[in-house]
C-alpha cells in the first residue's frame, strides 16, 4: 500500500474573507429585459485570501494576512471605480455583469495580495457570483 508523503497529508489550508459594500450604477446594453436600462445597486463583495503557513511572529502573529490590510489593498478601488459611479464608465467595462465585475476587482488585486484565492460580487440580495482563476479550485472545498 502507497501512503502519501507526510508533508501532503498534513497540508493544512486556511481561507480569509473580507467584505465590502459599495453604491453604484450599470447597464447591461445588451440584456432583452429591465437590465439593460441603467440602474443602481447596493453591491456587497468579498475577497478571499488562502494560505497554508500563518505568519508566526509579529503583529500579525495568527494570520493569514491581516484583515485590515486587506481593506487597505480595497480602498482605493472603491474611492476611485466603484462607490457612487456609472461602472461602465468606471471600470471600461461595455457590458459589467456581476461576472464581469467580480473578474475586474479580481484583477486589480491580484498583483498586490499574492494569496487571492476569488472575489464574490453580490448584485441584489439574491443574486451573486465567483470568481477564481487557476491556482486553487476554490469552490471544491
Ligand atoms: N448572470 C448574470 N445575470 C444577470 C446579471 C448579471 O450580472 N449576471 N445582471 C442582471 C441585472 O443587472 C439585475 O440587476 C439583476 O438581475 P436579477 O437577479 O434578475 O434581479 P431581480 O432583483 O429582479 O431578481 P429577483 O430576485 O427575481 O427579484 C440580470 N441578470
Ligand atoms: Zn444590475
Amino acid at each position: 500500500m502507497t501512503s502519501k508523503p507526510e508533508s501532503e497529508s498534513c497540508l493544512e489550508t486556511w481561507i480569509i474573507g473580507k467584505e465590502f459594500r459599495f453604491e453604484a450604477a450599470h447597464q447591461l446594453p445588451n440584456h432583452d429585459g429591465k437590465c439593460a436600462r441603467l440602474h443602481g445597486h447596493s453591491w456587497r463583495g468579498v475577497v478571499y485570501v488562502t494560505g497554508n503557513k500563518l505568519i508566526n511572529s509579529g503583529v500579525k502573529q495568527g494570520m493569514i494576512m491581516d484583515y485590515g490590510d486587506i481593506s487597505k489593498y480595497i480602498k482605493p478601488l472603491l474611492e476611485n471605480y466603484l462607490d457612487h459611479y456609472h461602472l461602465n464608465e468606471s471600470t471600461g467595462l461595455a457590458n459589467p455583469t456581476s461576472e464581469a465585475i467580480a473578474k475586474w476587482i479580481y484583477e486589480q488585486l491580484e498583483p498586490q495580495i499574492p494569496g487571492l484565492v476569488a472575489v464574490r460580487i453580490d448584485e441584489t440580495c439574491t443574486s451573486q457570483c465567483i470568481y477564481s482563476k487557476g491556482k486553487v479550485n476554490f469552490l471544491g472545498f
